[in-house]
């Protein structure tokens, strides 16, 4: 499959339209590209080439894209995306809303997924119909082509992409199917999307971890020998797979900015105690409502954030006596509001989801 994409910048805020009528766009139609540091940009569509410097605007007639660009191919065999950020954790949005099957294989996510060879991002994520009368379905591929059962950076980037997609402005809730159950996001006033994660797993062979049971059913500050080193963990699912630590057995408040998450991160996402792999967050407490943490995820690596991970710290901490039900979780790429609700047990999630840009790919 070869890669090479068309896209769009949304250089102020995207004009609303929806995806079908970007896709109405023909690829040929549109070129951007940046013309000096001046920050002057030039929009070249078939016909006209329009340049916008600081001080003047030009328009002049340019020849049509030569018939043999790759831009003019037919429209079938294109597929047509935007791209999002959740606090740096990145995706590929796919309009799947007219079949029940993605459009796209998970070996070709993997593809599209690349830094250097594809569009890169941390996974793809499908819009499809909803089931049991739910509004839509949400799938997601990780960028190694593993499926999860549940993204929270990712339902946040799904909100605001489904209106994108039907064109509906302010507040906005959807009911969104997943592997991980009914998940409810609602797009606020300010923009930021709030997402009813739902209730914690806490049962060790449901979340799934081999760990013996410790508290209740479920793994609350135990050990795990991991390369010799013994590590306290919390086990928590949201649907997906969590493995907490707020550091080794014994030691000092961990410090998150010195870990070699490229070293230890593979030794607990593949650890025999974890069948089905698993996320892991690292944890550093400041005070009972303000966390920091860094993450690896299952089938994705390092990333800049990890909204269902959040929520697995959150439980965590609480679990283990450091925290409050209501905390600002500090990620890399920026902070989510958690609050697990004593009322209905269920977690909720506050944060932003931005367009980065409009694109189409030849699969
Ligand atoms: N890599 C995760 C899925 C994405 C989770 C994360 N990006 C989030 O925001 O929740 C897994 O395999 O369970």
């Amino acid at each position: 499959m070869a890669i090479a994409a068309a896209i769009s910048l949304p250089l102020t805020s995207p004009a609303r339209r929806s995806l079908a009528s970007f896709t109405s766009l023909r690829p040929s139609s549109l070129i951007l590209k940046l013309n000096s540091v001046r920050g002057s940009v030039a929009l070249r569509t078939a016909c006209l080439r329009v340049s916008a410097a600081s001080s003047s605007m030009s328009v002049e007639a340019v020849e049509k894209a030569s018939p043999a660009s790759f831009l003019d191919r037919r429209e079938t065999g294109f597929l047509h995306f935007i791209k999002y950020h959740g606090l740096g954790n990145d995706f590929i949005l796919v309009d799947n809303r007219d079949s029940s099957e993605p459009k796209v294989t998970p070996e070709q996510a993997a593809k599209l997924c690349d830094r250097n060879f594809g569009i890169g991002a941390d996974g793809v994520i499908f819009a499809l119909p909803g089931i049991n009368g739910t509004d839509y379905t949400m799938r997601i591929y990780n960028s190694d082509g593993s499926e999860p059962e549940m993204c929270g950076n990712g339902v946040r980037c799904f909100a605001r992409f489904i209106a994108e997609l039907e064109n509906l402005h302010g507040k906005q809730r959807f009911t969104v199917h997943t592997g991980a159950g009914l998940i409810v996001p609602e797009i606020q006033d300010d923009g930021k999307v709030k997402v009813d994660m739902g209730e914690p797993i806490l049962k060790a062979t449901d979340v799934p971890t081999g760990l013996p049971a410790n508290k209740n059913q479920s793994v609350v500050k135990s050990d795990l020998d991991v390369d010799g080193v013994t590590w306290n963990v919390t086990c928590v699912s949201m649907g997906n797979p969590h493995c907490v630590t707020f550091g080794t057995k014994g030691g000092q408040n961990l410090q998150v900015d010195e870990l070699n998450l490229a070293e230890i991160g593979p030794k607990f996402e593949n650890h025999v105690v974890f069948p089905a792999r698993t996320n892991t967050e690292f944890v550093q407490v400041f005070t009972p409502s303000h966390l920091k943490m860094r993450v690896w995820e299952r089938g994705a690596g390092a990333t800049l954030a990890c909204g269902t991970g959040a929520c697995a710290v959150v439980v965590a901490a609480v679990l283990e006596g450091r925290a409050e039900r209501n905390c600002t979780v500090d990620l890399p790429g920026g902070p989510l509001q958690i609050e697990w609700r004593e009322e209905d047990n269920h977690i909720y999630m506050t944060g932003p989801a931005e367009v980065v840009f409009y694109g189409s790919v030849p699969l």
